[in-house]
């Protein structure tokens, strides 16, 4: 095998690598919407029944332990991620 021939068998397999991996990340970006789509309806379920006795839809404290897991977790990116998780489930403040 030429070092051409072996350069076009290694481009394939890094081609294939990639598409598979690509294929991988498309379908868990497919379930980490539904999973956040989720997340927004059950939020609404608590705001909801917390402005229907009276209450306020946003909890700060609440939030604040919700960001501190995030930023646990993940780091820094985290807690930006925790905060537009709770944007997109409870609007802006
Ligand atoms: C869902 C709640 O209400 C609001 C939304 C939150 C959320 O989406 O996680 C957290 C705190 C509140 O601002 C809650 O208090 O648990």
């Amino acid at each position: 095998m030429t070092t051409t021939q072996q350069n076009t068998v290694t481009d394939t397999d890094t081609e294939t690598v990639i598409g598979d991996a690509r294929e991988r990340i498309d379908a868990l970006d497919d379930r980490i919407i539904g999973l956040v789509q989720e997340r927004i309806a059950v939020s609404a379920v608590v705001q909801d029944a917390r402005i229907a006795s009276g209450g306020r839809r946003v909890h700060l404290s609440r939030e604040m332990e919700i960001i501190a897991h995030y930023s646990d977790a993940l780091g820094k990116p985290g807690t930006a991620l925790a905060m537009t998780l709770l944007e997109l489930s409870r609007g802006r403040v």
